[in-house]
């Protein structure tokens, strides 16, 4: 049997924390090492072999059940677990912190085993009602009945085991300078996403006690989330305790007629590719005189029919809220939202939201923070790290710029705002903002940052502050090699992926040996930040002051 951890492990600042009890950690770290540019992926945990040759007993078998206690949360939500006596890690979904369980393993990897719950034999601690009814299969949430303290907690615990051990940073430096900061909570936990894509289909997913009351094999249509693990299959969905009551109105407004046989809509087939209706997307803005929301609605679909969609555009236009409704066709048989043409079936073609007292428009496809009560709070702290003197004397560099917001809500305080992304449709979204906001000190610019070579550097005059927002694969060895070489006074490193945020730390500021890199940056600070209550995502806001 695993022991059970310690309560000490919910302590919110861990004490010790050794790679004896967390071996996965050892090899994630070595793994993250090889490459800076990695796949999305490659965050997913790879064991450290025991020492020694392991006895054949040492790994679990396929099929094999196991009674487990759950000892933490890992990457992507998941629990780990460690077989008794081997200490063998294994990991499950929906396992929670002290659950004690069954589990099926279901998949072997070299030095972990993956398993499926097949029954709790004593829940975990801090167990809560989870309030959506869905919560059991969507993939959506993952930890909705654990609750919000000790989500935190769980989180925090994570990013400080990365950072010590793909980071490379002491838990002695990490405390006697008070590095690592209490995670920012969100406030709202609830209906705090603005933007939610829902996927028509042609196979609903039931839980296995309801499919065997259904097995005649016949369409059975549904809109909602897939079901974890399923392109095909979706789980039909009425309500959403993630979005915003206004969304959750057109929803229900739609799932409530677009099965009609009259109105002769079909939903898209993943594998016959027939079928009209893909996704819908629902999009919650404010109107910016009000305050009061405005919603966009978008519905994908595999052809341009407007006639077949009027009846719903009928229906959901009488929604006061409802200022926009969109349709995107996309006729590939790929199974992305973004259309090749987009047509304005009612009202405006986009929506706008307020952040840091600037108003961005939001078309159906541009990027925009999607928990905007918690995107201020972010910006608030990014804005804080950055520590700009106000006398507008400074230069900001913003990488990662996406549609420029944080470069934008920088802009007043500084001389000039340089913003490089690689999507043109989010630079023409930033330049949009700049203008709409009236900010003329701001130059963004297309470009792949994977790709930067020796001249990178030579448009923009050196910047007094760097900021970087990667998404999950983290930076490219070329950006950590140029950033090294520039000696920014202050970078400011916002990560959604805090694995690959913890090896770029250490790069920044141990070097890199095998590239004969030296590191030349200080962590002064590093917070988590809860953008995404209820689920395994993670966002960490760092600064790095040149040594
Ligand atoms: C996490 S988002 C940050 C967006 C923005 N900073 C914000 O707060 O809204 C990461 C951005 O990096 C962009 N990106 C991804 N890979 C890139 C690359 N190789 N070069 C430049 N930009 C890239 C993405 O398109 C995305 O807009």
């Amino acid at each position: 049997m695993a022991t059970m951890p310690s309560h000490g492990l919910r302590l919110r600042h861990l004490t010790t924390t050794t790679t004896t009890t967390r071996p996965f950690l050892r090899t994630l770290c070595s793994s993250l090492s090889t490459q800076a540019s990695l796949p999305e992926d490659s965050a997913q945990v790879q064991v450290q072999q025991q020492p020694g040759k392991p006895n054949k007993s040492y790994f679990p078998k396929r099929g094999q059940t196991l009674e487990l206690v759950c000892e933490s949360l890992g990457f992507k939500g998941k629990g780990l677990c460690k077989v008794a006596d081997t200490g063998f890690v294994v990991m499950c979904d929906r396992a929670l912190p002290g659950e004690r369980f069954i589990g099926r393993v279901t998949r072997k990897k070299d030095n972990y085993a993956e398993v499926t719950k097949v029954k709790t034999i004593s829940p975990h601690w801090d167990f809560v009602d989870a309030p959506c009814e869905y919560a059991s299969y969507c993939g959506g949430c993952k930890t909705q009945n654990l609750s919000y303290e000790a989500q935190l907690r769980a989180k925090e615990q994570q990013v400080r085991e990365l950072v010590m051990h793909v980071g490379k940073f002491s838990c002695e430096e990490l405390e006697s300078l008070n590095i690592m900061k209490p995670i920012v909570p969100c406030d709202i936990q609830f209906h705090y996403r603005n933007k939610m894509e829902f996927s028509f289909g042609t196979q609903e997913w039931l839980p296995k006690e309801l499919l065997l009351e259904k097995q005649d094999g016949s369409e059975s249509y549904a809109l909602g989330l897939h079901a974890p693990g399923f392109f095909d299959k979706v789980l039909n969905v009425n309500k959403c305790l993630l979005q915003s009551e206004p969304a959750n109105m057109v929803l229900a407004a739609i799932q409530d007629c677009w099965r009609d046989p009259q109105l002769g809509i079909s939903a898209y087939n993943v594998h016959s590719h027939a079928g009209f209706l893909k996704h819908l997307m629902l999009r919650t803005g404010r109107d910016v005189k009000t305050g009061l929301p405005e919603l966009m609605v978008n519905f994908v679909t595999s052809s341009y029919k407007p006639e077949l969609l009027k009846p719903l555009v009928e229906k959901i236009s009488s929604i006061p809220e409802v200022v926009s409704v969109m349709n995107n066709v996309n006729s590939s048989i790929g199974n992305t939202s973004v259309g090749e043409e987009e047509y304005t079936l009612y009202g405006k073609s986009t929506i706008t939201e307020m952040l840091r007292g600037l108003t961005f428009q939001i078309s159906a496809n541009s990027f925009f923070q999607t928990n905007t009560h918690q995107a201020e709070v972010l910006y608030k702290l990014i804005e804080e790290c950055v520590g700009l003197r106000g006398d507008g004397s400074e230069i900001v560099l913003d990488l990662f710029c996406g549609t420029g917001t944080i470069g934008l809500t920088l802009a007043r305080k500084a001389r000039q705002v340089y913003g490089y992304e690689v999507v043109t449709q989010a630079i023409a979204d930033a330049c949009l903002n700049a203008k709409l906001n009236n900010i003329y000190n701001a130059t963004f610019v297309q470009g792949d940052l994977n790709k930067i070579d020796e001249s990178f550097g030579n448009n923009f005059p050196k910047p007094d502050v760097v900021i970087s927002d990667p998404n999950r694969p983290g930076m490219h060895m070329k950006l950590i090699k140029f950033l090294l070489k520039l000696k920014a006074p202050r970078i400011v490193y916002v990560s959604c992926n805090p694995a690959t945020c913890a090896r770029d730390l250490d790069y920044l500021c141990h070097g890199v040996i095998d590239k004969n890199l030296e590191g030349c940056y200080k962590l002064k600070s590093l917070q988590a930040v809860d953008m995404f209550p209820h689920t395994p995502h993670i966002e960490c806001v760092c600064l790095l002051e040149l040594c």
